[in-house]
């Protein structure tokens, strides 16, 4: 049965974190990923893709600071914008490229998108969204005195800087995204979350600087465009409760209610599984099917044969 299918790219997919931050390995990433979607393009879906920018968006605004003495720096959600246009590019072209090869004759676009936000988030007074290169603790300390950032731990996996990552309200051109997606187009869409933007009292829209965090506005467009199911493709096989722990359990098909014990009983991280976590749960509660998995299992978990499964 042809499904519609809103599949979230993981940053992991683009960038791991001890890669450099070159073209070339980040062309050769998305290459690898599109190779996973053709696979879901092949049995028959429709399928929308959105991705991260974390990494990304922080290189960009570290390049627009570093220059600031010759080029005045843009603002973050500008920032945000280059970077939806740079990894839409490298998406949109790799899929081409891989569908081109195996016959598959589906039209791919990448739409540059916005995603409204309140400028009343309490988001913005409390930074959480990781953003750009790891440090060492020392190193983020001292860059957040000289820089004024703000800098916390990251999962984990070293120090970042952090900026405010407000909740999408609302994905702008989302009927015309479902419109192109009905008409069997692929469409990458909502990247980074979307450029953020906020409503002025007069109905004009204007940015605003901020991160949105993909797998929350992926939830939004996947319920805009009314999709079966929701996929979250990461760099780990399955959610797990007791994640690093010994006692640590992969979680294969769940209900809601079991989801939403194991997120009171706070078994997700902040800033990584939990807003995935989350965003599944809203889209399972619209009844539809939320998946996390890895990148490499994405055609299994498509059968419900991999990964952690979230239904009503
Ligand atoms: N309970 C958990 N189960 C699985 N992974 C978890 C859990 N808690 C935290 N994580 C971390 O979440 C990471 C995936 O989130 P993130 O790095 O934000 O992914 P992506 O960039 O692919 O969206 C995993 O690499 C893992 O380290
Ligand atoms: N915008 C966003 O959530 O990016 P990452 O998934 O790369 O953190």
């Amino acid at each position: 049965m042809s499904e519609k299918i809103l599949i979230a790219l993981g940053g992991n997919a683009i960038l791991q974190p001890k890669q450099e931050a070159n073209y070339e390995n980040q062309l050769n990433n998305v290459h690898h990923s599109t190779e996973m979607i053709a696979q879901i393009v092949k049995k028959g879906h429709r399928v929308i893709i959105t991705h991260g920018n974390g990494p990304q968006v922080g290189n960009i605004l570290l390049q627009h600071e570093e220059a600031k003495d010759v080029i005045p720096p843009f603002p973050l959600d500008v920032c945000s914008a280059e970077s939806q246009g740079f990894i839409g590019y490298m998406i949109d072209q790799a899929l081409k490229n891989t569908l081109q090869r195996m016959g598959l004759k589906n039209q791919v676009v990448s739409m540059l998108t916005q995603t409204q936000v309140s400028k009343d988030d309490v988001a913005f007074q409390n930074p959480t969204k990781p953003i750009g290169v790891f440090y060492s603790e020392d190193e983020a300390k001292q860059l957040a005195d000289k820089k004024n950032w703000v800098v916390k731990e990251d999962a984990g996996r070293g120090w970042r800087r952090v900026v405010a990552s407000p909740k999408p309200e609302s994905i702008l051109g989302s009927e015309v995204i479902k419109t192109l997606t009905d008409a069997n187009a692929i469409v990458i869409a909502s990247g980074g979350g979307g450029i953020p933007v906020v409503k002025n009292e007069d109905g004009t829209f204007q940015g605003i600087e901020a991160v949105i965090d993909k797998d929350r506005s992926g939830f939004k467009l996947a319920a805009e465009v009314k999709a079966d199911k929701f996929m979250i493709l990461t760099d780990v096989p399955n959610a797990y409760i007791n994640y690093g722990k010994p006692n640590e359990k992969a979680l294969g098909a769940i209900t809601l209610e079991e989801a939403k014990q194991y997120i009171k009983e706070g078994h997700f991280s902040a800033g990584s599984m939990a807003p995935k976590m989350e965003s599944a749960i809203k889209f399972a509660e619209q009844g539809g099917k939320s998946i996390i998995c890895s990148l490499d299992q994405a055609g299994l978990a498509i059968e419900e044969k991999a990964g952690t499964i979230i239904s009503k």
